[in-house]
């Protein structure tokens, strides 16, 4: 993968994210934008970031019946992302309608359980006794099947999934925190090097680049660590 770490920029206003991409002159770090900035801004940033040369990752998690993801396929296409996530517990049938849409370009990675949750709290919602761990490789395998390009999960269960999907199933990790991090609201934590050692493709950091004091030291550093 080359672009192998996005910034999350999880901001309110367009406005706010290009402030902070001062921050990293001459340099087009890959993106994540989410539900908060694209709520916000819409399309028309979306395509802002792209003529400007970001790599953008598009974390929307659609999860809805097949036919209104295959639909939304279409829009988003448009949009010239290069990744989009949707919830692997949508089921096989959603995903692979998403995938039957989706422009060539475009690689679709399935959320697998969020790194928020603690193993308790899925083991409450979801009403089950399976570990966490087993769980994520089911959700992979699915996502697998349906020919989704690879799952977001925790660093703590990328060598899992490794073990139970082909060599370029890709394991991209949220819930990245630099060893004297605060956890914030993350649950299922690793650091870049531990998500390196166990064979995390990609790594998403918000918080610990965009609240730092000197966002492109930090960000250059995680690289480092990470590669
Ligand atoms: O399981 C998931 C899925 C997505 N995310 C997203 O990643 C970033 C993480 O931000 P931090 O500030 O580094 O915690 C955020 O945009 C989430 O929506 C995730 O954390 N976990």
């Amino acid at each position: 993968m080359t672009d192998n770490l996005f910034i999350a920029l999880d901001f309110t206003a367009g406005g706010q994210a290009l402030d902070f991409l001062k921050h990293f002159k001459g340099i087009r770090p890959a993106v994540k934008v989410g539900m908060a900035l694209f709520y916000a801004t819409g399309a028309d940033f979306i395509h802002e970031l792209r003529q400007e040369g970001y790599p953008v990752f598009l974390d929307l998690k659609l999860f809805d019946i097949p036919n209104t993801v295959a639909a939304s396929m279409i829009s988003i296409n448009r949009l010239d992302v290069q990744f989009l996530t949707l919830h692997a517990l949508g089921g096989q049938k959603m995903l692979a309608a998403a995938v039957k849409e989706k422009a060539e370009n475009l690689k679709l990675l399935a959320v697998t359980q969020l790194t928020s949750l603690s193993e308790t709290e899925i083991q409450q919602t979801q009403m089950t006794t399976v570990q966490v761990g087993k769980s994520v490789q089911h959700l992979a395998k699915i996502a697998e099947s349906a020919g989704m390009d690879g799952t977001i999960s925790s660093a703590q269960e990328a060598d899992l999934i490794q073990q139970v999907t082909g060599p370029n199933f890709l394991k991209v990790t949220p819930g990245i925190r630099l060893a004297d991090g605060q956890r914030d609201d993350q649950s299922r934590i690793a650091t870049p090097a531990y998500a390196k050692d166990h064979g995390a493709n990609a790594l998403v950091i918000g918080r610990p680049i965009t609240q730092a004091a000197d966002p492109l030291a930090v960000y250059k550093k995680i690289l480092e660590d990470f590669t």
